[in-house]
Formats: structure tokens, C-alpha cells, sequence
């Protein structure tokens, strides 16, 4: 069994219960007619124009589409990072165009896990430091169990007290993983998280990913340009000149591969 097989939350049931049928998931995030443009007039660039999606809890989704098609300003926008033009989304069921700057600020952190291309560790602090970091700033105590046993299962257990300069990309974004997942957010965002990442390394997140949606029910949606990274998901949602314009259950590189090219980039 590998290393990634066996991830368990502590309070978690031997045996996951049945996958709920489609219609009857929650929603952990969503979008509604959402539109962000740069720019004014002529010259504005519409990076989503008029976007409608849900992300149900407990499953993968991967965004895929060409270059510029919006995937990043569809996830930065539904995780609260950056605001929309016109339209709304919402995180489980609170809208947040509804919030404070200091309540958005509060729902990310509380709420949300990130993971970047770029691992985006501080430099200064050593992998468990860094992985506890959003929890420290929150003010939260670590449940010792269940930081340990994501700890295991990333096999990072003899470089806890390393700094990210002195680990490969590899383990530097498996402390980036590490940290999305110790607050138990409702939902995880990854943004390309394998994109610096060689096949192996990154084939090893991917399969952490899918496992912690599978047997502990995190919501994961994931920007990509890799079909085969785009395989572990559940679902795949295909964006093109910042519409939607496909989507897929149960993807294999193979058939995702055959739907990029027909956007013909
Ligand atoms: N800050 C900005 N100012 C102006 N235009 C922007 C800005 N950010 C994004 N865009 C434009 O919005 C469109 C969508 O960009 P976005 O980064 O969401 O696409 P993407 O699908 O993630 O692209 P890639 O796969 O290349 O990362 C592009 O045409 C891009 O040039």
C-alpha cells in the first residue's frame, strides 16, 4: 500500500459512507453569472464572461482550457481572492460580495485552503512552522492527531524541522498540501499545484489530493493544463474565452486530451 493510500482522519468511519447520489450533494462553492473584465470599453478584456458553477462538496474538479480562457480568474474570484465585475459567488452559503474586507479575510483563512505553483513557503520558517502557520495566525490550537497523521501520509515526518531552501519541490509543496489541509478547510483551491513538480512528485500530490476527497470528503477544485493531472478528478469543467463550455465526470487523460484539442491550441 503506499504512502498515499492510507490517510485517515482520526475521528473518521472505518468505511466511507456511499457516495451520496449527484442531486442530493451540497454545494461548498459556486458561481452565478460571474463576470470580471480589465480594462474599459474597446479595450476591455473579458476574462469571465457570464459564468455559472457549482462545485459540490466532497468531490475533485479540475478547470481546464486553453491559455487566457479565465481558469485562474474563475478560482481566484470564487475563493475571494480577487473581486468580480458583476455577478455573484459564494462559498457554501454565504455570498461574498456580502462581506467586510476583514469577514472575507476571516472566511478565507477559516474556510479555504490554498495551494500554489509556487509552494509559497516562508522562507524563515521550518516545514512544521509553515504548516501550522495558518492555524497560528487564526489563533487555533493544532489537533496533534490529525497534524501528525497528515504528516505521515505526505511522508514528511524526518524534514519537519527542515526550512523550504533545504527541501526539493517536491517535499516544499507536500508542506503546502500539509498546510491546506490542517485546518480541515470546507474547500481546497490549487492553482497548477503539480505545474513546478516532476512527474513523480507530482503524481504523489495528485494521488493525496484524491484520497483526502475520497475518504475524508474535502472539496478540492484545481486549476490545470495537464490531462493526466486533470485524470484524478471527478469532474472536469472546460473554460474558453472566459465561458464555459464542456464538462466531464469520471475523466481519463485520453479523453481529456481529445477535448483540448479541439479547442485546437
Ligand atoms: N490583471 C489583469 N489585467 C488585465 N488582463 C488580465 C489580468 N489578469 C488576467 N487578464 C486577462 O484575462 C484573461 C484570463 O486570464 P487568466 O489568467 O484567468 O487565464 P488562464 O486560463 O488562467 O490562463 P493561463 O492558462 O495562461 O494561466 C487573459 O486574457 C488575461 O490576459
Amino acid at each position: 500500500m503506499s504512502r498515499t493510500d492510507t490517510l485517515q482522519h482520526p475521528a473518521a468511519p472505518a468505511t466511507p459512507p456511499p457516495a451520496a447520489p449527484q442531486q442530493l450533494r451540497s454545494i461548498a462553492a459556486s458561481a452565478t453569472d460571474a463576470v470580471k473584465a480589465y480594462g474599459r470599453g474597446d479595450a476591455a478584456v473579458h476574462a469571465l464572461d457570464g459564468v455559472t458553477v457549482a462545485f459540490e462538496r466532497g468531490r475533485f474538479t479540475a478547470i481546464m482550457g486553453p491559455s487566457g480562457s479565465g481558469k485562474s480568474t474563475l478560482m481566484q474570484t470564487v475563493a475571494g481572492l480577487d473581486t468580480l465585475t458583476s455577478g455573484s459567488v459564494s462559498i457554501g452559503d454565504v455570498e461574498l460580495s456580502t462581506l467586510s474586507d476583514k469577514e472575507l479575510t476571516r472566511l478565507r483563512r477559516d474556510r479555504i485552503g490554498f495551494i500554489f505553483q509556487a509552494f509559497n513557503l516562508v522562507p524563515t520558517l521550518t516545514a512544521e512552522e509553515n504548516i501550522l502557520l495558518p492555524l497560528d495566525l487564526a489563533g487555533r490550537k493544532p489537533d496533534r492527531e490529525w497534524f501528525e497523521s497528515i504528516v505521515d501520509t505526505v511522508g514528511l515526518g524526518s524534514r519537519l524541522g527542515h526550512r523550504p531552501a533545504e527541501l526539493s519541490g517536491g517535499q516544499q509543496q507536500r508542506v503546502a498540501v500539509a498546510r491546506a489541509l490542517v485546518s480541515r478547510p470546507e474547500i481546497v483551491f490549487g492553482d497548477e499545484p503539480t505545474g513546478n513538480l516532476d512527474s513523480r512528485s507530482g503524481s504523489e500530490i495528485l494521488a493525496f489530493l484524491r484520497n483526502a476527497v475520497h475518504q475524508l470528503g474535502q472539496t478540492v477544485v484545481m486549476v490545470t493544463h495537464d490531462p493526466v493531472a486533470a485524470a484524478y478528478a471527478d469532474r472536469v469543467v472546460f473554460l474558453a474565452d472566459g465561458h464555459i463550455v464542456d464538462e466531464m465526470s469520471d475523466p481519463t487523460s485520453d479523453r481529456v486530451l481529445d477535448r483540448m484539442k479541439r479547442f485546437g491550441r
